[in-house]
């Protein structure tokens, strides 16, 4: 059943302007939020409810992938939501707060079933979720959902301490924690499409599997998240949760299809074996299309002298019966040349016998972003009597992809957990992850520079070079094809 008020701490801020409003509005315009449906917006910012509005309009309109259609549609949505200024950590602002949730759900005639969306920094999730449920505006004998941004700790012992104070308030059935990795559409895709098409699953093991990349690269720096960012860095910010969910996700399979049970698969990497398997970088001053772009530690607000990463690249290994052998190369980064997630099974080299030279392999993509496509690269007997790769390919353009923010919210509004990360999941991920924040908390991995724009730093070639391997880019994954069969799906 659908949850049928909104309440939205955070309103005011970055996250809730750039995806949840527009995601919000995507989902009024394809009739999937109930009707009637109230939102409370919460900020202490001093907006009353026609500016409030007016902000979430003007988010839309920027944001959404259909927010420059329809002003009457805009405006229809927006009158749904009430703005209300709230400070968080004020205990007594909370039977306030009810009583304006209580009226307006009268008046629109709604059952009290509600969903919490706590879009603030994380030292307010635990407070938060206890004023919500001791002054009562979890309502008794009704849905309370509570959605949980990240970043979820910033370790092991802080994401358990955290957990444990949510579990105090909520019990585990009621609490979603978002990872919007796991919204995005082919990501969610990826069991089916291996579980629907048994020539996949015939071939995605280590008989044939030389290794799998899994790529996260962004063009934008650190952008004006500065004060955060420094803190976290990229092993927290993305590699902790959003790469090791798409490890999970990619590397599970019909004998174990269990996610956890994938990431206890993953062999621990000492601290002091940290740099033979992981390279970290941060970026210094380069260009793109022939602008310069600043180093990291010219950004504003980064701290003098920081060793913050703003690239992590690792090679995880699976003691799993399918996965055994076959090393999985993760990497992400800010301010790298191409904005691409991507996941590519690079098979075993059929002529490894009789082959001089570059290798011949069949390399299956699956590009979860900006445009989504499914990319089987074949190797054909070209005209000049040597091998020529073509491409077999499935993409659906950018506009068509729903945003990951629309799923989920839809998914958590009606209950349904599927594609949160599950609280196991994000233990055994910090679980796995402290021995290298402790490795570059100590120095004991380099840090090195790569140019603004550019693939990251050179030695995390070296990385894949050990096992003969190398990453492979767009230019390799896409050669231009002779023969190309394409279907360009509409409207999914
Ligand atoms: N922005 C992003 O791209 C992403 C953000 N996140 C996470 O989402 C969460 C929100 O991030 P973001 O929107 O960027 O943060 P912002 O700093 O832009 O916004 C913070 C929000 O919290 C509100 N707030 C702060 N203190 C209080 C308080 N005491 N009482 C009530 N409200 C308060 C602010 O209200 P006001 O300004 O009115 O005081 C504002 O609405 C964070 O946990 C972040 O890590 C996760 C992934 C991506
Ligand atoms: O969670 C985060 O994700 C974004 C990247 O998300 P994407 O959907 O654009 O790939 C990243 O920029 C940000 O630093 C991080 O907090």
């Amino acid at each position: 059943m659908l949850a049928s008020t909104f309440v939205l701490f955070g309103a005011t801020g970055d996250l809730a302007k750039r995806k949840l409003f527009p995601a919000l509005y995507n989902l009024d315009l394809d009739g999937k939020l109930p009707e009637p449906f109230a939102v409370f917006a919460l900020g202490r910012k001093p907006f009353d409810d026609e500016m409030f509005r007016e902000h979430a309009a003007e988010a839309i309109r920027r944001f959404s992938r259909r927010g420059n259609a329809d002003e009457e549609k805009i405006s229809r949505f927006v009158k749904r939501i009430k703005y209300q200024i709230a400070d968080a950590t004020d205990a007594a602002g909370y039977a306030g707060l009810r009583e304006t949730v209580e009226k307006r759900e009268r008046e629109l005639g709604l059952p009290g079933d509600r969903l919490f969306y706590l879009s603030v920094a994380p030292e307010h999730f635990g407070p938060i979720a206890s004023h919500i449920r001791a002054s009562g505006l979890a309502k008794e004998n009704a849905l309370t959902r509570l959605v949980i941004e990240k970043p979820f700790g910033r370790d092991l012992a802080t994401a358990r301490a955290l957990n444990a104070a949510l579990l105090e308030s909520f019990p585990a059935e009621d609490i979603y924690y978002i990872d919007h990795y796991l919204g995005k559409p082919m990501v969610q895709n990826l069991q089916s499409l291996i579980a629907a098409n048994p020539v996949l699953k015939a071939v995605l093991s280590n008989k044939y599997v030389a290794n799998v990349q899994i790529t996260a690269s962004e063009t934008v720096g650190v952008e004006s998240r500065a004060g955060y960012y420094d803190e976290a860095g990229a092993l927290r910010d993305m590699f902790q949760n959003h790469m090791l969910q798409l490890l999970m996700m990619t590397a599970r399979h019909s004998e174990i299809f269990d996610k956890r049970r994938i990431m206890e698969s993953a062999y621990p990497i000492a601290k002091e074996a940290a740099g033979s398997h992981v390279v970290r970088g941060q970026y210094a001053a380069g260009s793109a299309d022939g602008k310069p772009l600043a180093g990291y530690l010219d950004e504003p607000g980064i701290v003098p002298g920081s060793r913050t990463e703003t690239y992590v690249a690792a090679r995880v290994m699976l003691d799993d019966p399918i996965w055994r052998g076959v090393p999985f190369y993760i990497r992400t980064g800010k301010r790298m040349s191409e904005k691409s997630t991507r996941i590519v099974f690079v098979f075993k080299d059929p002529l490894e016998a009789h082959i001089q030279g570059e290798p011949v392999r069949n390399y299956l993509t699956i590009r979860v972003q900006p445009d989504e496509s499914v990319d089987f690269r074949l190797n054909l007997h070209g005209m000049d009597g040597g091998l020529e790769p073509v491409s077999l390919r499935f993409s659906t353009r950018k506009e068509e992809v729903p945003e990951a923010y629309e799923r989920l919210l839809h998914d958590a509004l009606s209950g349904d957990p599927t594609f949160f990360a599950h609280w196991d999941e994000i233990e055994l991920a910090w679980k796995w992850v402290q021995p290298l924040q402790e490795a570059f908390a100590e120095n004991r991995v380099p840090l090195y520079t790569y140019p603004a724009g550019s693939r990251g730093p050179k030695e995390a070639e070296e990385l894949l070079a050990e096992q003969g391997f190398s990453w492979l880019e767009q230019e390799d994954l896409a050669p231009e094809p002779r023969v190309e069969a394409e279907a360009v799906a509409a409207g999914r």
